[in-house]
């Protein structure tokens, strides 16, 4: 039996991948693709989870858990996407459209899915927009790029995975020194003693020992559900839970009065869905200095101190020329730089990133994670970069792993 074709689209920073979705699922012509016109295709991505995410907070309509009735954001990423194709088979569309699909799941959750979405492609045409090359189907049958709204096709698969290998890149300059350096009374900043934590009666996360320490690098890694977000937000301050619990902080014992501010202060957090919160029309040069202030914007004239630091590290990102333009029209890549920058400025004692290379090409996940090796080689800040997908450039000295059981996740931490 002859496969229905496989199609794979290598997206970049400057893809508009919403506008060809959009002409993909509306009938429109597409170039290349033009035996989709006529039929019925659905989509299977991270801004689908979103938008019905959204119903169920504004009008309570619970349409991809409508059997189990759990509210999506509280299920772990793998448990979302799982919803999303299982009502996405059952309408039995012609073909569907997926977005980086393999984004934010764990190891053994995309191996699943791969699987899964081999079966489909056996008896379905696949659209695959992706921006990492592992990502590809082996299936493919036909190979795009996009470039901004323009769609390249390739004669043969040799052609594409010839042209699209890729490259590593490495900055050159030292990162800045901070105005002033932050004064850390205790070098253990985190310490989880025996935290259990449970939602609803259920355990997940089981005896938490975990102890970080000035200038450590550490990988966070685990299934999708083990708790990775939970275990964060005890230390940023937005989980209640680790309250009566052993978790000192920054050498306080949790609810002993610290309040999240000073917290906040000493904690720079980076998570992609962060860049959204910026905008407005701001410079690179005031994105960088707001970090200064921890706020949105800058409402205060900066001092020539903080414009000259604000430029080395523009300077540093290969952006310093670009100074006056807007955030808001940098892409994707070039934001999470930036938005690094910003939360490095002050030199913060601890640094946390959240799947940050989520959605990335591979260009710029490799300039992202070089970044970050050079802030932990070069830097006191101790460094949590939480991923599933194995960054092959990342250089973290140790690496906490969840396991999940029965009586929720335990801990280990295992030496690089
Ligand atoms: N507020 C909440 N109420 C009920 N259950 C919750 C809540 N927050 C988290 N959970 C549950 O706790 C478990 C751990 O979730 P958490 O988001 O910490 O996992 P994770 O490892 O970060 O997952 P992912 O990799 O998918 O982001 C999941 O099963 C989730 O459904």
């Amino acid at each position: 039996m002859k496969l229905p074709i496989s199609y794979a689209i290598l997206t970049q920073n400057n893809s508009n991948t919403k506008q060809l979705v959009e002409n993909l699922l509306k009938n429109r012509p597409v170039n290349g693709l033009s035996e989709l016109q006529p039929l019925n295709g659905l989509l299977f991505s991270r801004s689908e989870i979103n938008r019905f995410m959204d119903e169920e907070e504004r009008h309570d309509i619970k349409v991809l858990t409508e059997e189990s009735g759990q509210a999506l954001k509280t299920m772990s990423s793998g448990e979302q996407k799982k919803a999303l194709l299982k009502y996405l088979l059952q309408q039995n569309p012609d073909f569907m459209v997926l977005v980086n699909p393999f984004d934010n799941l764990d190891v053994t959750t995309q191996a699943k899915l791969k699987e899964q979405l081999l079966d489909i492609a056996s008896n379905k045409i696949l659209v695959q927009l992706v921006s990492r090359l592992d990502d590809i189907l082996p299936v493919t049958t036909n190979f795009f790029k996009l470039d901004g709204d323009s769609l390249h096709q390739y004669d043969s698969p040799d052609t594409f995975w010839n042209e699209n290998k890729t490259k590593t890149f490495n900055f050159n300059d030292t990162i800045p020194l901070p105005l002033s350096p932050f004064e850390v009374e205790n070098p253990k900043l985190v310490s989880f003693k025996n935290v259990s934590v449970s939602f609803d009666g259920r355990q997940v996360l089981n005896q938490i020992n975990w102890t970080i320490k000035k200038g450590d690098f550490w990988q966070l890694i685990g299934p999708n559900g083990s708790g990775k977000s939970t275990l964060l937000s005890m230390i940023t301050g937005d989980s209640h839970k680790g309250y009566g619990q052993d978790l000192t902080i920054f050498g306080h014992k949790k609810g002993s009065g610290e309040s999240v501010w000073d917290l906040k202060q000493k904690i720079g957090y980076f998570t992609p869905a962060v860049t959204n919160k910026f905008r407005g029309y701001h410079s690179l040069e005031n994105m960088i200095i707001s970090g200064l202030h921890d706020s949105i914007g800058l409402y205060v004239q900066p001092t020539d101190s903080e414009k000259h630091l604000a430029n080395e590290w523009l300077s540093l990102l290969n952006l310093k020329d670009r100074k006056e333009d807007h955030f808001r029209d940098l892409t994707a890549g070039e934001k999470r730089l930036v938005m690094v920058a910003r939360a490095m400025v002050k030199h913060p004692p601890l640094l946390i990133l959240d799947e940050p290379t989520a959605g990335l090409d591979d260009v710029s996940a490799n300039l992202f994670v070089a970044l970050v090796n050079k802030i932990a080689r070069e830097s006191d800040t101790a460094i949590v970069f939480v991923s599933h997908r194995k960054e092959p450039q990342l250089t973290p000295e140790y690496i906490y792993e969840l396991n999940p059981s029965e009586k929720g996740s335990t801990g280990i931490k295992v030496k690089t």
